[in-house]
């Protein structure tokens, strides 16, 4: 069976945030994202910078990502260097808007002397990267995951935050593609509304449906939710289970199509059960 690493809760934390960086060696999060963009006030970054790479070990074996500074700004250069040094399971890159950029960014790790098992982590957060998304995909083997920058994306397109997000609809669709195209995961924005978990849910099982691996959370209370709707639920398993059976006694009986619930089932339903028992395996379902 192929093995699968599940990404369906990856937290962001604030590097400068010494309470949440404690609170998160417990928490059930896939992976965590130590943040030096958004979340750290600009005369802050320093300190968070050393702090971030100083915590990294601090997880046990979860992957930990560290996100740098845009490619644009004063401290991206200095970001780079310090996590090629403290080697990250990846390094998260903010608003990448094409191909070539990658290749700057793994060159730069590859200058600092980054582990090879430092990957790089895509953000797709402005218009020009979801139209390059498929070229930014592809650039390099060391990029390994696609991040939607959501809130970026809105706020370029001027689009509004609505239930359904129907203005980004276009946008998550075809960075979809560009994964699915590439064999790059893919993980869903973040939901801002901390509180609203009912919205949470429904964006959750949106994102889900969209072939979405997983999605960017910012809150603890985030991950139950997340964890649940991104892992196949137990009629999910079931089902897989059955399609396969049928499917096999269908094969020894030299058919190559079958139902089952009345549905057909061919080859390629068979490989959707399997990567789905891969999936339950891998966290545990
Ligand atoms: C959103 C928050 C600012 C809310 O903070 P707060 O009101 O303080 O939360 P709570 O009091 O409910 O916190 C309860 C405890 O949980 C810990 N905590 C909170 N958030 C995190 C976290 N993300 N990771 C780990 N631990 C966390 C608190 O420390 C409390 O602990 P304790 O005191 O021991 O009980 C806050 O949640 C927050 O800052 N979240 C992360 C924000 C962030 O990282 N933003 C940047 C990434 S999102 C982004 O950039 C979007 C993207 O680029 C785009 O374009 O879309
Ligand atoms: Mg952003």
């Amino acid at each position: 069976m192929t093995q699968i690493r599940p990404r369906r809760s990856v937290l962001y934390m604030p590097g400068a945030n010494e309470r949440a960086l404690e609170k998160a060696k417990n928490l059930p999060a896939d992976a965590l994202v130590l943040d030096l963009e958004d979340a750290v006030a600009p005369d802050a970054k320093e300190a968070a910078r050393e702090r971030v790479c100083a915590a990294l070990g601090n997880y046990g074996t979860r992957e930990v990502a560290i996100r740098v500074n845009g490619l644009d700004t004063e401290w991206h250069d200095a970001d780079l260097r310090a996590a090629a040094s403290a080697g990250p399971a990846a390094v998260v890159v903010p608003k990448v808007n094409s191909a070539s950029e990658v290749h700057n960014i793994e060159r730069a790790l590859e200058l600092g002397g980054a582990p090879e098992k430092t990957k790089i982590w895509a953000m797709l957060e402005t218009p020009v990267a979801i139209l390059n998304a498929a070229e930014i995909a592809a650039a390099s083997s060391r990029l390994t995951v696609l991040v939607m920058g959501t809130n970026d994306l809105a706020k370029e397109l001027h689009a509004a935050f609505v239930p359904g997000r129907a203005p980004l609809l276009t946008a998550l669709s075809t960075a979809v593609l560009a994964a699915r195209a590439t064999g790059k995961v893919i993980l869903d924005g973040v939901y801002n509304d901390v509180k609203d978990t009912a919205g949470f849910e429904a964006e959750c099982r949106q994102g889900c449906a969209f072939g979405f691996d997983g999605k960017t959370l910012i809150h603890p209370s985030q991950l139950e939710p997340c964890n649940r709707i991104f892992a196949p639920s137990p009629a999910e398993v079931d089902h897989a289970r059955r399609v396969i059976a049928a499917f096999d006694e269908a094969r020894a009986a030299g058919r190559g199509v079958v139902t089952v619930d009345g549905r057909m089932i061919e080859n390629l339903h068979v490989e959707e059960a399997q990567r789905v028992l891969a999936l339950a395996e891998a966290v545990g379902a």
